[in-house]
């Protein structure tokens, strides 16, 4: 130790140690953040680090050494010999390089002393051949334990300088390992310095090729500075690309781990380069570890231990040729009992890029939109839509042997239900009446809601009787028809079938629909509550229908519409006391048409609006030219109360013909009433305001016929022809008539009886006072011209 110190007090310019120190120093710093960088990377770009640490260790050590020699006085003239200085150059970067190696191969602590322990032996080599070179008349006689302890303390301080280096990568720890480093270096020199001593030989000397020790310091520090220079900068800026990686890396996996989407991105080999914990969560991969592996591990692990069904290798493969082919695939596929869609999106390079996206709630919400779209909401049956496609699909499966029906359904009456009781009564007899029909087909037939009160009926029979459809439509008929219990009310509905039959009928569904409909109509005209076939004239008849639909609107323009009038007897003073105004049709062709086969399709067409203003106007126009000052009775459709111009039209027939208000009476059906109840009561109240009266007709015939009684004061009460019919046969009409004479009484309303055909029935109405008539046993309706003479001619029959 004594010999150390001499040599170091002694034997050097310490200005020179000063140089060699600081250059040791800075070789130390960079090596040590070389170290660290090598560390952080893997690979090629780990072995690039290494080469790069090395070769500034490697140079650091050298000029440190040789600065250091020439601090050294040795008292003689010394010289360098250039082949043995390149070698030891060789030696520490080589050794270096190997020791680095060592140290980066483990995270176990003993290869890192180990490695930093090579590292002080490249240090050793470097010194030893370095001082090999030298040339000086003199030979060294080293001190063996000296250059021992050179060696441990160059070992032991490198070993330790790994060991502080790769605890963190922060200054604290760097500038240590930095220290430690340098103390390797600087007390392996300067005690091997201290093992050496030169015995004095004038025949040893310079071979020639040497460069002297100044030269060579110089040229050292010059360049271990530049080299050190650029490798500390080169480490900075690395450094700091580093830190930004890391900075972008930290962004990348907060998006990443915030994402609702699973993501996952794979190379061309499908290895996994990068995922979110959204990934492995929806596709059930938690824990295991899934970054750089090869998806087609993980689907084979994930098959072993049963949760996946697929061939991975076939799915993988399919997946990889997909992405290389630059095609984006979408899939959903089921996991948890959830809905994932996953869209694979090529990316440069053959990898992918999979987001992975839950979609079982929306897929609810499509399927909710979708089955709201084909479905009735009210009664949940397919609608119109619907029922359309499962018509279309059952035509393409039938065979000969099947039988396919369609049924169009329609109840009767429904409208005065809805009307009378309200529209929530309506809807409840409206599902009651879906779920009869849910009962009465089997699983392959189809009900359907077609809107308001229509529904159908597709029946699909393979090998069955031909009477299976008319069992089913009787037994449909049977079912809707009892009685239904809808909030308190016993309601009792009707309902009309029309039946059409594949491939006989029709091959499509709007033929079938159609001819099913035409027999709809059949069966309604045939007194409803029935079902009818469809039968080939029924085509004939529709189109007899459209003919006369073209017909009447054109014999409103030709003037072919005739009124003719009923007389109606005051029947206590035997007299005439009105008209009713009744409309003929006198068709240039067909002669004279009742009104009976034109009325409802006018008020279909809303061609009743201008026809009934003209019979308005005509019979005005008449009564006022008429003998006697008796009233004219017309009557009003429910069509022309939705007409806002009725009582415009009123006043107008009125003020046109001249004719006194109070001599004219509109009679009403009670159907009016059913409908828009306010406006029309207004409407009728406006009416009679004017003078005009208003007669309830067909009273009885309704659902609710007294309640009406209650909602308008009318002025007279026409009491339905069923019940003077059988007024003589049927003890029930009599108490009716009987009841309605007496209501009207004490009201002190005028009751007339419609339809009196006998002089029984005249009496019997005369006896319960009953006071005016109207009937065949007086006249039939009869033209204008008539009425002077139904006038003179009092309960004389007018032959007709
Ligand atoms: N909105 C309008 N409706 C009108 C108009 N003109 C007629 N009608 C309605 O058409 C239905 C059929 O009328 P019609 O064939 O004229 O029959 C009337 C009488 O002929 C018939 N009647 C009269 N007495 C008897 C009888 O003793 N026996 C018997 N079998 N039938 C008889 O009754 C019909 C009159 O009924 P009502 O109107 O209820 O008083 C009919 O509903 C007409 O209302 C029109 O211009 N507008």
């Amino acid at each position: 130790m004594y010999r150390v110190l001499t040599c170091l007090t002694t034997e050097h310019d310490w200005r020179l140690v000063v140089l060699a120190g600081t250059i040791c120093w800075l070789a130390s710093a960079v090596a040590i953040s070389l170290f660290h960088r090598a560390r952080a990377s893997s690979g090629r770009t780990r072995a690039v680090w290494i080469g790069l640490d090395a070769a500034v260790g490697g140079c650091g050590i050298w000029a440190t050494h040789f600065v250091a020699m020439l601090a050294y006085d040795p008292g003689a003239n010394a010289g360098y010999s250039i082949s043995i200085t390149s070698l030891s150059l060789v030696f520490a970067i080589t050794i270096v390089a190997i020791g680095l190696c060592i140290a980066l191969s483990s995270a176990r602590q003993s290869v890192i002393a180990l490695g930093g322990a090579v590292i002080g032996g490249g240090v050793a080599a470097m010194h030893y051949t370095g001082m090999a070179a030298l040339e000086l008349p003199a030979f060294i006689v080293w001190s063996p334990g000296i250059v021992a302890a050179s060696i441990v303390f160059g070992s032991l301080f490198a070993a330790m300088a790994l060991l502080v280096a790769v605890r963190r990568d922060n200054p604290v720890h760097t500038v240590a390992a930095t220290g430690l480093l340098t103390v390797a270096i600087v007390s392996h020199h300067f005690t091997a310095m201290g093992a050496v001593t030169l015995v004095p030989d004038p025949t040893l000397g310079s071979d020639g090729l040497s460069i002297s020790p100044t030269a060579l310091s110089f040229l050292t520090a010059v360049a271990a500075f530049a080299l050190l220079g650029l490798s500390l900068l080169a480490s900075m800026i690395d450094r700091r690309a580093k830190s930004e990686l890391h900075q972008q890396k930290v962004l990348l996996d907060t998006a990443l781990d915030n994402m609702s989407q699973g993501l996952s991105m794979f190379d061309a080999d499908g290895r996994i380069l990068l995922y979110n914990d959204r990934y492995a969560e929806m596709m059930g991969r938690t824990g295991i570890d899934l970054q750089g592996r090869l998806l087609l591990d993980v689907l084979r692990q994930q098959k072993a231990l049963g949760r996946w069904d697929g061939d991975p290798d076939q799915f993988v493969a399919s997946v990889i040729a997909e992405a290389r082919a630059g095609n984006s695939v979408t899939r959903t596929v089921s996991r948890n009992g959830r809905s994932i869609r996953v869209v694979d999106q090529p990316m440069k390079g053959g990898g992918w890029v999979a987001t992975f996206e839950d979609i079982t709630e929306w897929q609810a919400v499509q399927e909710q939109i979708s089955h709201m779209a084909r479905h009735d909401a009210l009664t949940n049956l397919p609608n119109r839509t619907l029922f359309r496609e499962q018509l279309e699909k059952a035509l393409r499966l039938v065979r000969r042997s099947d039988q396919l029906a369609v049924l169009c359904l329609d109840l009767d009456h429904f409208k005065d239900i809805n009307d009378s009781l309200g529209h929530p009564v309506g809807d409840a007899l409206l599902r009651e009446v879906a779920r009869r029909l849910g009962e009465c087909v089997t699983e392959h037939d189809t009900v359907a809601r077609l809107g308001g009160d229509e529904f159908a009926i597709v029946q699909f029979c393979s090998d069955c009787e031909p009477s299976a459809v008319a069992m089913l439509a009787s037994h449909v008929v049977e079912k809707v028809s009892a009685p239904y219990e809808i909030a308190g009310h016993q309601l009792v509905i009707g309902v009309s079938i029309g039946i059409s039959l594949a491939p006989e009928d029709g091959k499509n569904p709007d033929e079938l629909l159609k001819k099913a409909d035409l027999a709809l109509y059949r069966a309604k005209e045939d007194g409803r509550g029935t079902y009818r076939f469809f039968e080939t004239g029924m085509d004939a008849r529709a189109q007899a229908r459209r003919l006369l639909e073209l017909d009447l609107r054109a014999a409103l323009q030709r003037g072919e519409f005739e009124v003719y009038y009923q007389p109606i007897r005051d029947v206590a003073k035997d007299v005439v006391v009105a008209f009713e105004a009744l409309v003929r049709w006198n068709h240039s062709l067909r002669g004279m048409i009742s009104p009976v086969n034109f009325i409802p399709l006018a008020e279909e067409t809303g061609l009743i609006v201008p026809l009934g203003d003209w019979v308005l106007r005509q019979a005005c126009m008449d009564a006022a030219g008429w003998s006697q000052d008796v009233g004219v009775a017309v009557n009003l459709s429910p069509v022309q109360f939705k007409n806002l111009n009725l009582v415009a039209s009123v006043k107008d027939a009125l003020s046109a013909s001249g004719l006194p208000a109070h001599r004219l009476e509109l009679e009403i059906t009670e159907s009016v009433l059913l409908q828009n109840t306010e406006a029309t009561l207004s409407v009728l109240h406006e009416l009679r305001g004017f003078g005009v009266k208003i007669s309830l007709d067909d009273f009885g015939t309704g659902y609710s016929s007294l309640s009406y009684l209650r909602s308008f004061p009318f002025d007279k009460i026409k009491i339905d022809r069923s019940f003077v019919s059988e007024l003589a046969t049927r003890e029930d009409s009599m108490a009716i008539v009987r009841a309605v004479t007496g209501l009207g009484k004490s009201l002190g309303i005028v009751t007339t009886a419609e339809g009196v055909e006998t002089d029984a029935q005249f009496d019997l109405l005369r006896q319960e006072g009953c006071t005016q008539a109207q009937g065949y046993l007086f006249s039939r309706p009869r033209p204008a011209a008539d009425v002077e003479n139904m006038l003179i001619q009092p309960r004389q029959r007018l032959i007709a």
